[in-house]
């Protein structure tokens, strides 16, 4: 006979607190059950030492991935759930010879759930139904919002431990839980006889918590018996406290209540000694097991204790003797000033946030480890952050996961940022998984495109609406088989004629894409291009046509109206910048031939490294944001963006999700894209470094390069991907790292406050046109055959007093001048967008940095505006600017209406400019009255002029 058959023999079980999968595996279990031991508890701390601590899960983790990607939490739980059944199954004999009252085996609801009592038993049942064993404890723990979770978990007829349990108060609150749950399962006509309990009355960690605060009372007391006679209480108070539930229990089971369900076969709810590992080396290793044995009890035991008991346990009957003495320790504990009511509270929320952190840690481990089996699948971010900021990050880093700001993110709880209507906007967490309840009709569009012999797709749209489509248009490039993308987001006339020309219009498909229906640009291109094709395909005009648009939209009536090939619904939750994995992306990306399911599964990759089980230390898109949010806050707010030359177009989708969720209440990061690299020197202390490249695609200098940067103190973030289709990825890392870095600046990153605006003033300007025929007259601050200048009068003011005359090269130069570090410059030119004229640009921008060390930027309007247009707007006054206009000859009408495409552009760089004078931005336009590449060729030479 074993000390633990012994134990038995006093009517005590001896249940094992540890679990691991080898240790099940090996046979271990079996032969400790077969030793007597009749139970098993698990709880996260002892998860995450099995899960993380080892590498013994890897091949599960690998085999759970083999039919598909999962995230975090549900692969933990895979494992947690295999653990407990395998344990289960070794236990099933105990339970069965000892008729259910012994061969249980605990699994944990999560920690985080732990104040909430729906979620809790949500989940308690969600694990009961998984387990799928009838010897499964669910462990629920004792809180306030878990005893009400007890009393209706036993209702539904499902074993519970209660975990944490310190204060005998509450342990009788969860006894009383636990016979109103049998009463009402009995109600039901539920059998009481087959619902077990057990109550985890926590031990060693009240003596550690008591004799540190007796520790204190000890060095504060002068006289000496005080001193001894509170020395006396170390090490008992834990016992006492627990000899005194045991008290508790036995009134309980002798009351009336309790008397009717022992009647019908109910099992009292045993109580369980728990945290019974002697913690203080000076007290006996067996301490806790020796000091409580008696009738109706179960004590769990973490491996080394059993062993210690084995070796030399005294099996005694010990749990109702010197109850009196247990008073009296407990009195005198009160007397010395200590109250054991706080400890107990102390207890109880110190253990939640213990087992909190051990799951963090947990799932950090399985994070991490699912990362290692995906290999290069998943793209890998790298960060590299000069110390002070990598502390501060690091900082803000452990307040979210503290505070579980991702899961509450996740949750959709709007005041992770402002408390606004931010839980509004949160529908592109979910999308992909829309996307692939959808997939058979994206599937079954893109075989309708194919089939329908389209030789272009021509997207129309503006931001959101077309910069994510034009990501996957230059990314992916054309498929076989299949039409070509391309974007239209301008209302040059140039680029209009451009586009049309790139075309084949008897056979192209035009998507018009807007959110709203309501914005200009689409509008006027789509009137433009239907009339063009009317006039080309006749009344099959409209079977050229497919709207991408929210439901109920202006758009969606005339697509009804005039008969379009498809009308896609957006999701109203979702804003444009963050529509690319949703129909705003889907529906061109399959009518391009694109692999929509691929792509999606892509996504989903980057979606489950970014859920709300993965903490910030091995969450990707979480830590990326952090860091741009508080290197922002910290004055590194310039997101420079470099790229594989097959990833180029990334940026542009980018700057606009960064810029409009960001740039606002005078709060901005500025993205940078398209500034090629440089050397340290061209840089201020302002920057922050995002490269993403294809694996083995960085030209031989770069990598050089990049280490100069990370020498000279930048923060350098270094993605790369293994192929261009994993692109998808990126685009969720970004949308999460954006909206993460939104809340670290505290504001809403969901609003576009400041471009309502220009709209309004452009609007104001094309009525003026419409009712008389001309733009209101402006008047020049300089002129020539070339150019004109303009400015609003404060501006005037200051470049005058600066030295600004009657010549461009003297506007330029004042106004250059102005620039300092830690601005940037962005150059803003309402022209064509082609090669030829962004090379002109270009050289405009790398001189500016050159001499003035400054950040860069280049847009062309209107495109500009639906994206880094916001945060030019409403960022801080750091940026300096040039508006560059020009003639456009000729011009090109718009069906329908009065003002031309010229005319539309002009009013929308005046509406622009306007916007920037009123928040007192420092502004020069600079008009080309000559062909525009001779006219944007002699700016730059003028640029680099005023500069020297
Ligand atoms: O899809 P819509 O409604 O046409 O909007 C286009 C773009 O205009 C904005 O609303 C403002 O510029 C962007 O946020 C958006 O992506
Ligand atoms: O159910 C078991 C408890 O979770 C465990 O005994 C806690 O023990 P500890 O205080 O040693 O962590």
């Amino acid at each position: 006979m074993t000390p633990l058959h012994a134990l038995h023999a006093q009517g005590q079980a001896v249940w094992l607190d540890f679990l691991a999968r080898s240790f099940v595996e090996t046979g271990e279990l079996r032969r400790l059950v077969e030793a007597g031991v009749r139970g098993v508890t698990s709880n996260p701390s002892i998860f995450e030492k099995a899960i993380a601590g080892s590498t013994e899960y890897d091949g599960a983790i690998r085999a759970a991935l083999a039919d598909g990607d999962r995230g975090v939490g549900d692969l933990y739980e895979r494992l947690a759930v295999e653990d407990i059944q395998r344990a289960a199954d070794v236990l099933r004999p105990i339970y069965d010879q000892t008729g259910g009252v012994d061969g249980f085996v605990s699994l944990e609801v999560s920690p985080y759930l732990a104040m909430d009592t729906d979620a809790t038993i949500a989940e308690a049942r969600r694990l009961w139904a998984a387990v799928d064993r009838p010897n499964l404890m669910v462990k629920v723990p004792g809180t306030a919002a878990g005893v009400p979770a007890v009393r209706t978990l036993i209702g539904d007829g499902i074993n519970v431990n209660v975990t944490l349990l310190f204060a005998r108060p509450v342990y009788e609150a969860v006894a009383n839980a636990y016979i109103a749950g049998l009463e009402d399962f009995g109600a039901k006509g539920g059998d009481v006889a087959r619902v077990a309990s057990v109550a985890s009355f926590f031990v060693s960690r009240i003596d550690t918590a008591a004799d540190a605060l007796l520790d204190a009372r000890i060095a504060a007391a002068n006289d000496p018996d005080e001193k001894a006679r509170l020395e006396g209480l170390k090490g008992e108070i834990a016992v006492a406290n627990a000899k005194l539930a045991y008290r508790s229990y036995k009134a309980l089971i002798a009351g009336d209540r309790w008397r009717v369900l022992a009647a019908k076969g109910a099992r009292p709810q045993r109580l369980l000694w728990a945290s019974t590992g002697t913690k203080n080396k000076a007290y006996s290793d067996v301490l806790y097991v020796d000091e409580l044995i008696g009738p109706d009890t179960v004590n769990t035991v973490p491996p080394a204790t059993l062993d210690a008991f084995l070796d030399h346990g005294r099996p005694a009957a010990t749990l109702e003797r010197g109850v009196d003495e247990a008073e009296a320790a407990l009195a005198a504990l009160d007397a010395a000033g200590i109250s054991l009511d706080a400890v107990t509270d102390r207890l109880v929320e110190e253990g939640v946030a213990l087992f909190a952190d051990a799951f963090d840690k947990l799932l950090g481990a399985v994070a991490q480890a699912r990362a290692a089996v995906l290999g290069d699948r998943l793209n890998r971010q790298a960060v590299s952050v000069p110390p002070a900021l990598a502390a501060a990050v690091a900082a803000e880093a452990d307040a979210w996961r503290k505070a579980g700001t991702i899961r509450r993110l996740w949750a959709k709880d709007a005041s992770v940022w402002t408390g606004t209507d931010e839980h509004r906007w949160l529908g592109w967490l979910t999308g992909t998984a829309e996307g692939q309840a959808k997939l058979a009709d994206y599937q079954a569009f893109a075989a309708d495109v194919k089939a329908a012999g389209f030789t272009d797709v021509l997207l129309l749209g503006m931001g959101g609406s077309s910069l994510g489509p034009e990501v996957l248009a230059e990314t992916f490039g054309p498929q076989p088989g299949f039409p070509r993308l391309r974007i239209l987001d301008s209302t040059d006339p140039a680029q209009v004629r451009a586009t049309e020309a790139a075309v084949k219009l008897a056979s192209t498909l035009v998507i018009v894409a807007s959110k709203s229906g309501s914005t200009t640009e689409p509008n006027v291109m789509l009137a433009y291009f239907l009339d063009r094709l009317r006039k080309v395909v006749g009344d099959a005009a409209g079977r050229h046509v497919v709207a991408i648009t929210d439901p109920g939209s202006s758009l969606e009536k005339v697509a009804q109206r005039d008969g379009f090939r498809a009308i896609f619904h957006g999701e109203p939750t979702i804003g444009g910048r963050y529509s690319v994995l949703s129909p705003f992306g889907l529906v061109p990306a399959a009518a391009a031939g694109i692999d929509v399911a691929q792509f999606l599964a892509s996504a989903e990759l980057m979606v489950n490294a970014c859920g709300p089980d993965v903490p910030p230390a091995a969450n990707p898109g979480v830590q990326l944001g952090l860091l741009l949010g508080v290197a922002a806050k910290a004055g590194r707010d310039k997101m420079t963006m470099l790229a594989s030359r097959g990833l180029a177009d990334f940026g542009a989708w980018a700057e606009q999700l960064v810029a409009e969720s960001t740039g606002k209440n005078g709060q901005a990061i500025i993205p940078v894209d398209g500034e090629p690299l440089g050397s340290p020197v061209c840089y201020g202390d302002d920057r922050l470094f995002v490269d993403l490249r294809l694996a083995g695609d960085a030209p031989s200098h770069h990598d050089a390069e990049m280490a100069a940067l990370e020498k000279a103190g930048h923060p350098v973030v270094r993605i790369v991907l293994r192929d261009r289709a994993e692109i998808a990825q990126e685009f969720f890392r970004f949308e999460i790292a954006t909206a993460v870095a939104g809340a670290v600046m505290g504001l809403n990153p969901f609003d576009q406050p400041d471009v309502e605006a220009s709209k309004i003033k452009t609007r104001e300007l094309t009525a003026a046109f419409e009712a008389t025929g001309r733009l209101p007259a402006e008047t020049p601050v300089a002129s020539s055959d070339s150019f004109d200048v303009f400015t609003d009068p404060a501006n005037a003011a200051a470049l005058r007093a600066a030295g600004a005359g009657t010549d461009l090269d003297g506007w330029l130069r004042a106004h250059l001048a102005r620039v300092k570090p830690g601005d940037y410059v962005a150059l803003l030119a309402y022209v064509a967008r082609n090669p030829a004229h962004a090379g002109m640009l270009q050289s405009m921008r790398l001189a500016v940095r050159a001499r003035r060390k400054v950040a860069t930027c280049v847009g062309f309007g209107p495109r500009f505006l639906h994206s880094t247009g916001q945060a030019y707007k409403g960022g801080p006054d750091t940026g300096v600017f040039l508006q560059i206009t020009a003639d456009d000859h000729p011009d090109l009408p718009v069906p329908g209406q009065a003002a031309s495409f010229g005319i539309v552009k002009a009013a929308q760089a005046r509406g622009d400019f306007g916007v920037l004078a009123e928040r007192g931005r420092r502004a020069l336009r600079v008009h080309i009255k000559t062909d525009v590449a001779a006219g944007l060729a002699a700016l730059a030479a003028a640029v680099e002029h005023a500069l020297s």
